[in-house]
């Protein structure tokens, strides 16, 4: 059964060792944050049932942080979302070898079809789809090549199966200006999984618009630049969206 209460993901992007934010995920607009493991630890401290932890390095193909990531992802008493660079059976495995609650596949339901349909019938829940996208067009590697028409793929990952989807409106990511509601509800018009929303988040108002849309199936909100901008608490946040 669907919760009413919006779930907050606190984002932790991690970037050459180090937590950062990004600007429209451009490579090169990074502001750093210092250590991925105390930002982490932070947002648990804090309250937060989720972390939303991206390998950046191995997202743009610049390397990885795999072995930093998997040390918090097992430090967390919380549920770790894990994404970046997951796009094989080995870099799979060793991404829920850390325990985490679940997986977030980019590039690979793009790229790999086959492989993702795979995936998604042997690890079920296990296993969530990020839609990136740039109007209605889906983007991978980074966010640097088209990957498609969203809602085509949308049906596609439907008809696999696929369990949940992680929502990017990559415009609005890092911007802090504001949710793309419309996007938002258009997708969950599309399908019957729950969807979770993702980029420009800049005030609790923003949370408590999303909150109103947990009946139209926005499961959860990943938070990260207005929490690093000290724009609100993960506390106040929490308070905002608890029903
Ligand atoms: O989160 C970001 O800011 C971001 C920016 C640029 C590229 C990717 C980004 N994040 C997440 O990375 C995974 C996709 O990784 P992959 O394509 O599977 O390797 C996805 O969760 C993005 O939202």
């Amino acid at each position: 059964m669907r919760s009413n209460r919006l779930e907050l993901l606190p984002a932790v992007d991690v970037r050459d060792g180090q937590a950062v934010r990004l600007v429209h995920g451009e490579s090169g607009s990074e502001t750093s944050y210092g250590d991925p493991m105390e930002a982490a630890l932070a947002w648990q401290r804090a309250g937060a049932e989720w972390l939303h932890l991206v390998d950046l390095d191995a997202a743009f193909g610049t390397g990885d942080n795999r072995e930093q990531i998997a040390e918090v992802a097992r430090a967390m008493d919380l549920r770790v979302e894990l994404s970046g660079g997951i796009r094989d059976d080995a870099s799979l495995s060793a991404a829920l070898a850390t325990g985490c609650a679940r997986v977030n596949l980019g590039t690979a339901a793009l790229e790999s079809p086959e492989w993702v349909a795979k995936v998604i019938a042997e690890h079920g829940d296990l296993i969530a789809v990020g839609l990136d996208v740039r109007g209605t067009t889906l983007r991978g590697r980074g966010w640097t090549r088209d990957g498609g028409d969203l809602y085509e793929t949308l049906a596609r990952l439907d008809s696999e199966g696929c369990s949940r989807y992680v929502v990017t409106d990559i415009a609005k990511d890092g911007t802090l200006q504001g949710p793309n509601l419309e996007l938002l509800r258009n997708v969950c018009a599309a399908t019957e999984k729950p969807v979770v929303a993702s980029g420009g988040v800049s005030s609790l108002d923003d949370l408590r618009a999303l909150a109103t849309l947990v009946p139209e199936g926005v499961e959860g909100a990943i938070v990260g630049k207005a929490l690093y901008a000290k724009a609100f608490t993960l506390e106040e946040a929490l308070e905002a969206v608890s029903v």
